[in-house]
Formats: C-alpha cells, structure tokens, sequence
C-alpha cells in the first residue's frame, strides 16, 4: 500500500528547528510519535535548501527509529525542489503541503510521482468558495485554519484590511461536508480545543506551538491524540 492511500493526518506535527527551543528536531519528533502522532511535516522559514535537507534526514531517521516509516508521511512544507533533492540522496520523503504562493499541485504530482502525498491550503476567506469549485483531484488533503490567531503563522487568515479572520466551528463543519478531501485544522490549536474540532466532521489537526514548545513534548503530545481519540470515539 502506497502512503497516499495509508495516510493518516489526525494527529499531525508540523516542525522547524525554529520551533524547538534549541531542541533537536529529531527529538522532539520521537517525542510526538511515541505519544501516537501520524504525519509529520518539516516547515522551516529561516532554513537553506541544504539545511532542510539535513532537517529532513533527521526527521526520516527519527520515523524509521520508530518503526513508522509505512505509517506515518514525512512532508516538506513549500520545497519542492528540497523534497525531490532528499529523494534523490536516499531520504525517505513522501510528498509536500504548498500553499497558493507556493509552486502548483500539478508539478509537485508530476516531479514527486502518483503515490506522493500533496497537500494544499488556500486562502482562509476563500476556503469555502475554494472547496467547492477548485479542482482537487490531485490534491490528498487540505490544510485550514487558522483556529486562533497564531504568532507561528502571523499572515494566517490575514484579511486585507489587517484583521485576522479565524476558522469558527460552524465554518469547520460546514468545510467538512463540502470538501472533497480531508480535512485538518491548525493554527493556534490547543488541548482544549480537540472535543469541538473533533466533532465538525474534519479529519484531523495540526500543530507546531503545542507540541514544539512544550516543555514536555512527548506528554503535550499524548493528550493531544488522546483527546482527539475519545472525542472521535464518543
Ligand atoms: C497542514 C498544513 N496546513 C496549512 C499549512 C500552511 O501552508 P501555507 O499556506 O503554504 O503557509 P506556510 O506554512 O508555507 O507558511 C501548512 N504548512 N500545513
Ligand atoms: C503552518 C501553519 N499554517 C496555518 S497556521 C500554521 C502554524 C500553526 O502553528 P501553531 O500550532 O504554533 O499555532
Ligand atoms: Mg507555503
């Protein structure tokens, strides 16, 4: 079985060494997928292509470590160019998430292959207008938010007047029953938040802060998929 078809983006870890707090990325990923993370991306703003491709080693040696390199996709946020030279040197790198600044899904299906994972996020205000009318067929899920405004993200749900428009509950469900793809939500999301996320019918959340930032990664992480677990279950 492919990743595309194995992919699981409930509990997703997005991650950059600017968000460890001088912790090893590495580290901080066994941390999440002992505590049952499913996906993993490497998202890095201040990174050279060589760098994230260091970063991107670790992060696939710490998968492997994990016994999870079948179950759980590795992702690089924006480089194409940066996924396709990992592959290239032997790292197990299994798709991208670009978003609508970034180069189109159509390349990055066509240099990355049919089984690679593409992920796509569009614009906060058009998300909804965008799900119903865009064309998704190359596309494995998407990528909303933000929920609360985020200083990880600060261009998140920016509005051109400079106000920040959130992702509220009812425009979750709502995204939910028209989307073709799955869904998963970050931006700003905390413990506290999984019940009601859970609960719209989306497929899934993502975090850096939560998870980047805690003291105790691992733990941090654990009641996240817990939380999200028993609120799918009940
Ligand atoms: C899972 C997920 N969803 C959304 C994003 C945001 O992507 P993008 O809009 O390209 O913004 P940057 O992350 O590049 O700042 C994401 N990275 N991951
Ligand atoms: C990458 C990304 N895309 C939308 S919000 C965001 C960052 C989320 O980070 P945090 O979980 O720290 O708010
Ligand atoms: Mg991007």
């Amino acid at each position: 079985m492919s990743m595309r078809d194995a992919l699981d983006i409930s509990s997703y870890l997005v991650i950059g060494p600017e968000n460890t707090c001088g912790r090893p990325v590495g580290d901080v990923i066994s941390a999440a997928l002992a505590a049952g993370f499913t996906c993993v991306q490497v998202r890095s703003k201040v990174c050279s292509a060589r760098e994230l491709m260091a970063c991107t080693d670790e992060a696939a040696r710490a998968i492997e470590r994990a016994g999870a390199s079948e179950k759980v996709a590795l992702l690089i946020d924006d480089r194409l160019d940066v996924a396709f030279a990992a592959r290239e040197t032997g790292v197990k790198v299994d798709g991208v998430h670009v978003g609508q600044s970034d180069v189109p899904v159509e390349a990055c299906r066509k240099l990355l292959g049919p089984d690679a994972v593409v992920g796509l996020s569009a614009r906060a205000d058009e998300m909804l207008e965008y799900v119903k009318t865009a064309d998704m067929s190359l596309v494995d899920y998407l990528g909303v938010g933000p929920l609360h405004e985020t200083p990880t993200k600060r261009d998140c749900g920016l509005a051109a007047d400079g106000t920040i428009i959130t992702k509220s509950i009812d425009d979750l469900r709502e995204l939910a029953i028209a989307s073709p793809v799955p869904i998963v939500v970050g931006g700003g999301v905390k413990v506290a938040d999984i019940p009601l996320v859970a609960q719209t019918g989306v497929d899934g959340f993502f975090v850096v802060s939560a998870v980047c930032g805690a003291s105790d990664p691992e733990a941090a992480a654990r009641e996240l998929v817990c939380a999200w677990r028993e609120a799918k279950a009940s």
